[in-house]
């Protein structure tokens, strides 16, 4: 049986709303949508892998379509293949994908690759007739758990917005079962954003706690500042106080915050998630890492960062990805992070969970479909087919 990738097409698609966080609004943000044709024919369909770079870094069409989904169509296809040869080899097709790149300077690279990455997954899976998460279980010798925990992103600056509307927006994600909701600061004033903070903090009371972020906005005097404020809530974590590469202003943080922060989504390779562990004061018995496979390289990527956490004594249940997208639902579910993003009126169709999923509690269940799931969401495969099929 041939096992052949016969195309990688790319479309750059409009994932743009008012929003606004502490640096930056998405009135012009896009997303990459991919699809790795492969000549495989399962339940009488060809299969085709998909995927997609998250939100918060633009669609990479350029890079994809110059300079990586070439070298894939143009590598010995028998090069890309496992040693059953009867599947691609996600290692081998990463491998072709980074030949002739520097190590280091991982800008947007990381993303168009990441993207390409989560198709190849989803076609791998697909082939082997399981769901990813079982698959990647599977791999590791770890038992599947499919209840995954989920939390509700949003809490966005908007215009008009005012605090009975961010308490309505925050009300309606507890009436669909989420238990930690998040809301941006940062981009006001350190007294309303603490306006803003203890209106929702009313609204939720104890049915649900909450988390801040304020996308790496601060410098030192200002991220100790809201420290010393935040402090004096009970919130799930303060994340991304300062620039993401500034590990020192992470680590100085620790001192004025003993509660958990979160951190990670802006670092896109294992070396700097590295750095971040060795140089950023991250505490293992409370802290948070964020990173998103989707933005970092891909899934093969964020193995060997599960890896590193590993030897610096971190266990992968302290991850709470990045990005609401099924990609890390399945990972999560697979090799047991601690749960995943999800932004219930964002970004969509991309982000979110299969038709039919609902939030209990604060945790989903996964439906055993094949590869990531994107077929059992059907906004979302809409446009996917609309690719390739
Ligand atoms: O506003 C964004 O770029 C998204 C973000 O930080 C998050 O989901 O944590
Ligand atoms: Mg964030």
């Amino acid at each position: 049986m041939s096992v052949r990738i016969v195309d990688v097409r790319e479309v750059t698609k409009p994932i743009s709303s008012p929003i606004r966080n502490a640096y930056i609004d998405f009135t012009k943000m896009t997303t990459s949508l991919v699809a790795v044709v492969t000549d495989v024919v399962r339940d009488g369909r060809r299969v085709v892998g998909y995927g997609f770079n998250s939100n918060g870094r633009y669609g990479q069409g350029g890079l994809i379509r110059e300079r990586f989904a070439p070298r894939v169509l143009e590598a010995d296809p028998k090069s890309l293949l496992d040693a059953s040869g009867a599947n691609l080899d996600p290692d081998k097709v990463w491998s072709t994908l980074m030949s002739n790149e520097k190590p280091g300077g991982h800008g947007e690279r990381s993303v168009a690759v990441g993207t390409i990455d989560m198709a190849v997954w989803d076609a791998v899976a697909k082939i082997a007739g399981k769901p990813l998460f079982r698959l990647l279980a599977e791999r590791h010798g770890l038992s599947a758990n499919p209840r995954v925990f989920v939390y509700a992103a949003g809490g966005y600056y908007y215009p008009g917005k005012d605090l009975g509307a961010l308490r309505k927006e925050m009300r309606g994600y507890l009436d669909r079962g989420y238990n930690v909701v998040k809301m941006k600061i940062g981009g006001a004033p350190l007294a309303e954003d603490r306006e803003r903070i203890e209106a929702v903090l009313k609204e939720i009371g104890r049915d649900a706690q909450l988390a801040v972020d304020a996308n790496g906005r601060f410098d030192l005097e200002t991220a100790i500042a809201y420290a010393k404020m935040l402090r004096e809530y009970p919130l799930f974590w303060y994340e991304e106080a300062g620039d993401p590469l500034d590990y020192a202003l992470q680590a100085a943080l620790a001192e004025f915050y003993p509660g958990p922060m979160a951190t990670g989504e802006n670092l896109f390779s294992h070396q700097d998630a590295r750095n971040l562990i060795r140089y950023g004061g991250m505490r293992p018995d409370r802290d948070w890492l964020q990173f998103d496979c989707a933005l970092s390289y891909g899934l093969c990527e964020y193995q060997r960062t599960l890896e590193v956490l590993k030897t610096h004594g971190w266990s992968p249940s302290r991850c709470i990805p990045h990005g609401g997208h099924q990609m890390s639902l399945n990972i999560a579910a697979g090799l047991g992070l601690g749960g995943n993003e999800s932004y219930p009126d964002l970004f969509q169709p991309y982000g979110g969970f299969p038709d039919g999923v609902r939030v209990e509690n604060g945790h989903i269940v996964m439906p055993d479909l094949p590869g990531i799931g994107f077929e059992g969401k059907s906004d979302l495969y809409a446009e996917m087919k609309a690719l390739a099929a």
